[in-house]
């Protein structure tokens, strides 16, 4: 009796030792494999078992999950491990809550279950060998988070003493493992942040839309291993929500009723969209609970089909404002991240239409900005076309009061003065300018080639046509047609271009079908077509028909006062081609040139100007070279309709537009001119000659 006392004294003292043992290791833990090491290695000195687990409730207290498992538990080597450990088990179960629900300790002798229907978990240890096991659902602050769960394939093995022994242990177990929980809910919480603030920089360099998708995707991916469904956004009707952004590659196996989903109009009162708009936070749409309640029903038969239990979505939200929705397909995601997430990419949604919306505005301005400067540039001013005299404004006139139409236009004048140019600037003031104005010169092609120039031909239409070739005509569909030199078509091709302006349609040569067209015409000759149609070289009713709105272009001799400022029009432009700096030419030049007629017009002026700057090597150029006249060209020297003062006018003007309005000292204009600065003086005064005629 003695023995036996001492003997339970000494076993007594043992388990208190390893209890003391236990609580001096437990005060050490740090975290989950510490305090499995403590309880392998300490409490098995106090009891016998063969394996433990630790559980832990989730935040909602609907399931159950493993905390602790050990590594070195004989279930490991079962297929359902994984399983057992991973799957959260519902509160319950008929185990879990009937520890629960117990102060103590509760002794389950595992034979007595019906194993088949009892959770992976049970299977998993009894086919490991356990048939008795311990459950202690550990005292927590405000309600048992963990468990401790203990197996023993021996029935027996938790007497009396076990019991005692879990409940001594029991406050001091659980401080250890809340504290683990609490050390890893700050460790996640502060990893959540600094991801957040990671995709906060991600995304705050996100400009445009295909970057947003890439910086979401990825942190998607990593962090919450799911994937965006959808982001749609709400128009500025307020009701209609536009798909935005979405993961085409989830939907690979269900495309036709993603299509139907995506294509339809979708409004924020609609059933799933209105419960996300209305959440603060977001939310988790259980779907077979809402397949129960009859909701949405093709949105849920979409989901049942990808194979999910659970969709998330979460508003698109910046401040107070709704900007739109977005859905993630998981059945699992950490909502806290997922709230941090959503903020952020609310903003970039935000900021990125903001910007588009200020692009679409940019441009359109710069539309209607380059308009404007063309139609400036065009009607009212027609800056390349230099000339302000009657002559060229009644020119502008006509050509501002026809550009808009789509009418035929003749351009009639000598070569040379500028007809070309007129029709590329009506063509640049008129609706079709976006299109390139298209060329022919009449003159230039054999008459054998100026059909299939101008209607194209199919393969094989004739010798030689080895490729089918789309003819100008087409080309210059919906745009202008300028056929140069139309006084040089042949006849037979007239017929043709008749037969093309009266029907609105050709035919390639060769084709066999009809091309509508819709070109706008303008022709341009330097013959007198009058006389040609009196010669039977033109086709009267295609003059009419090109005849519809003629503009005559002025000879240069007619219009003497665009001589110098054309000049210096084409100073400036060979100033810049060669690098010179030439400022002007001689007063006897300007005389020279004024003096000239010009049968060809600009052009000629332009190429004398052109090889005098090149020739030049002062800056102001003082002779030229002008070709010398056969008798029936030459003109007097100064028209007579000039009076003497107006040609002294116009000559001191230029004199001291060369020399920048200086009119006295050295490189003065009275010097030039080698008259007195007070002579020059009153010149100006007499001949009304304001700062504004030289500046
Ligand atoms: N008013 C003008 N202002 C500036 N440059 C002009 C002017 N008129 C003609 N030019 C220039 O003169 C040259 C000849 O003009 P363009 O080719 O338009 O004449 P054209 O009448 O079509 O000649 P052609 O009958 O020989 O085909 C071009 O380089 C053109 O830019």
């Amino acid at each position: 009796m003695r023995m036996l006392r001492n003997e339970e004294l000494a076993e007594k003292e043992r388990i208190n030792d390893a209890l003391l043992e236990l609580s001096n290791r437990m005060v050490k833990v740090r975290d989950r494999k510490d305090l499995l090491h403590v309880i392998n290695s300490g409490l098995r000195k106090a009891i016998n078992f063969t394996a433990c687990v630790m559980t832990i409730l989730d935040e909602v207290h609907q399931t159950y999950n493993a905390f602790l498992t050990d590594p070195e538990s004989k279930s490991r080597d079962y297929a359902a491990y994984n399983e057992a450990i991973s799957t959260p088990y519902p509160v319950g179960d008929g185990i879990y809550d009937v520890a629960a629900r117990s102060e103590e300790p509760v002794l389950f002798d595992m034979r007595n279950f019906d194993v088949e229907n009892a959770p992976v978990w049970f299977k998993l240890h009894y086919a490991a060998g356990a048939r008795e096991m311990l459950i202690k659902a550990l005292p927590g602050e405000d309600v048992r988070r963990h468990s401790l769960i203990l197996f023993s394939d021996e029935t027996g093995t938790f007497d009396d003493c076990a019991v005692h022994i879990i409940e001594r242990i029991a406050s001091q177990l659980s401080t250890a493992a809340s504290n683990i929980t609490a050390n890893e809910e700050i460790l996640n919480r502060e990893s959540e942040k600094s991801f957040l603030l990671d995709f906060s920089q991600n995304i705050a360099a996100v400009r445009t839309k295909p970057d947003l998708e890439a910086a979401i995707s990825d942190a998607l991916e990593h962090l919450l291993s799911t994937r965006l469904a959808m982001i749609r956004v709400i128009e500025d009707d307020g009701v209609t929500l536009t798909p935005y952004l979405w993961d085409i590659s989830l939907f690979a196996g269900v495309m036709d009723m993603f299509d139907q989903l995506a294509n339809r109009r979708a409004t924020v009162d609609e059933y799933f969209f209105a419960q996300v708009l209305a959440s603060k936070e977001p939310i988790v749409i259980d779907i077979a609970e809402e397949e129960r309640k009859g909701n949405s029903p093709n949105y849920i038969a979409f989901w049942k089909r990808l194979g999910l239990k659970n969709v998330y979505a979460a508003a698109l939200r910046v401040g107070q404002e709704n900007l739109g929705t977005m859905f993630f397909l998981s059945d699992n995601l950490n909502l806290n991240l997922l709230k941090g997430l959503c903020a952020q990419i609310s903003i970039a949604i935000s900021n990125i239409r903001a910007n588009e919306k200020i692009l679409a505005y940019k441009q359109l301005l710069e539309i209607e900005n380059d308009q404007l400067k063309e139609q400036i540039r065009t009607i009212y001013n027609f800056s390349e076309i230099v000339g302000s005299g009657p002559e060229m404004q009644e020119v502008y006139h006509l050509m501002s009061l026809v550009a808009d139409s789509a009418s035929t236009v003749l351009l009639l004048g000598e070569t040379g003065t500028g007809k070309e140019l007129i029709a590329r600037a009506i063509h640049s003031a008129s609706p079709r300018r976006d299109k390139l104005m298209i060329k022919v010169n009449c003159a230039a092609l054999p008459a054998s080639l100026i059909e299939s120039e101008l209607f194209g031909h199919e393969k094989g239409a004739f010798t030689g046509a080895v490729e089918r070739r789309i003819g100008k005509f087409e080309l210059a569909d919906q745009s202008t047609l300028f056929l140069d030199e139309i006084g040089e078509m042949p006849l037979e091709a007239q017929v043709k271009l008749l037969r093309v302006l009266q029907e609105k349609e050709l035919e390639r040569i060769g084709g066999k079908t009809t091309i509508k067209v819709d070109v706008r015409i303008i022709a341009a000759t330097n013959r007198n077509l009058e006389e040609e149609v009196r010669a039977g070289r033109f086709r009267s009713d295609l003059y009419y028909r090109l005849n519809v709105f003629p503009i005559v272009l002025p000879p240069l001799r007619n219009r003497r006062d665009d001589i110098v400022p054309l000049t210096h029009f084409f100073v400036d432009r060979y100033n810049k081609t060669s690098g010179r700096k030439v400022t002007g030419f001689s007063p006897r030049v300007i005389q020279e040139l004024q003096a000239y007629p010009w049968p060809g017009n600009v052009r000629e002026l332009e190429h004398l100007v052109e090889r005098s700057v090149l020739l030049s090597e002062d800056a102001i150029i003082r002779e030229i070279h002008l070709p010398k006249l056969r008798p029936e060209e030459k003109m007097p020297v100064a028209p007579l309709s000039r009076t003497l003062s107006e040609v002294e006018r116009t000559y001191i003007i230029e004199v001291l537009r060369q020399f920048q309005g200086k009119i006295s000292g050295m490189d003065g204009a009275a010097e030039f001119l080698d008259i007195p600065a007070t002579t020059l003086h009153s010149k100006i005064k007499k001949l009304k000659i304001s700062k504004a005629d030289y500046f």
